[in-house]
């Protein structure tokens, strides 16, 4: 299983897909846009952040179990993140210790990789796209999406702000499998297409080494 990662906007929606036709495996997408819990996520943070993040659990075990088919399926999306999204919600006071404490338990209990399990649960490879904190502000104002942003709920900055900070972070102390890092700022595989053979190179060596 290779599995995208990064901040809003990086990409993994356009690299999950460029990568699994390249390599003719399956794709498999977290659909944002039908996600009816995440707008109210937005406007009641407090609320709904504990609900978003069972839902987005739920969602991303269901995915792992049918990518887990083939060695190559290409996910949009960590689970991961999802962790780390809820501990910056909750450290803004968007969830009560109760509440990480659960989900933290529930999560490990999730993922542990047990000895008679036919397949793994942890990705093969981790694939990163990093981009600045200025492309990702750019991104979230030319895709659109209405309650991202910033123009509408100026707290927006410093919540995205925090993220950015925090993906340097987690992607320094990954361990869990594999990984590697695209370059998206420079490497801008949805517009150039010389850029999106560099970076399915890229993956191809990778993937080679494991
Ligand atoms: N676990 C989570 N907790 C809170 N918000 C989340 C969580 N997962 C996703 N989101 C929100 O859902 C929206 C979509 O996020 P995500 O990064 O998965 O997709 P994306 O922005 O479409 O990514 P890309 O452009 O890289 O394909 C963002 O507003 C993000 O903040």
């Amino acid at each position: 299983m290779l599995v995208l990662s990064g901040t809003i906007g990086a990409g993994k929606t356009s690299l999950t897909s460029l990568l699994a036709e390249h390599l003719h495996k399956p794709a498999f997408y977290e659909s944002v846009d039908d996600n009816k819990i995440l707008p109210l996520f937005y406007k009641d943070p407090q609320k709904y952040a504990f609900l978003l993040q069972i839902y987005f659990l739920n969602k991303r075990l269901d995915s792992i179990k049918a990518a887990n088919a083939d060695r190559e399926s290409v996910m949009d999306r960590s689970i991961f993140e999802d962790s780390l999204l809820f501990h910056l919600n909750a450290d803004l006071g968007r969830a009560t210790n109760t509440e990480v404490d659960i989900y933290d338990s529930l999560l490990r209990n999730m993922m542990q990789e047990l000895p008679e399990a036919t397949y793994r649960k942890n990705p093969d490879l981790l694939i990163h796209i990093n981009i600045s904190f200025e492309t990702m502000l750019e991104r979230i104002k030319k895709r659109g999406r209405s309650y991202e942003q910033i123009a509408n709920d100026p707290s927006l900055y410093d919540y995205y702000k925090e993220l950015d900070q925090r993906y340097t972070d987690w992607y320094a102390n990954y361990d869990k499998s594999p990984k590697m890092q695209i370059n998206g700022d420079a490497l801008d595989f949805v517009e150039d297409s010389a850029a999106r053979q560099q970076v399915l190179q890229l993956i191809d060596e990778k993937i080679a080494t494991l």
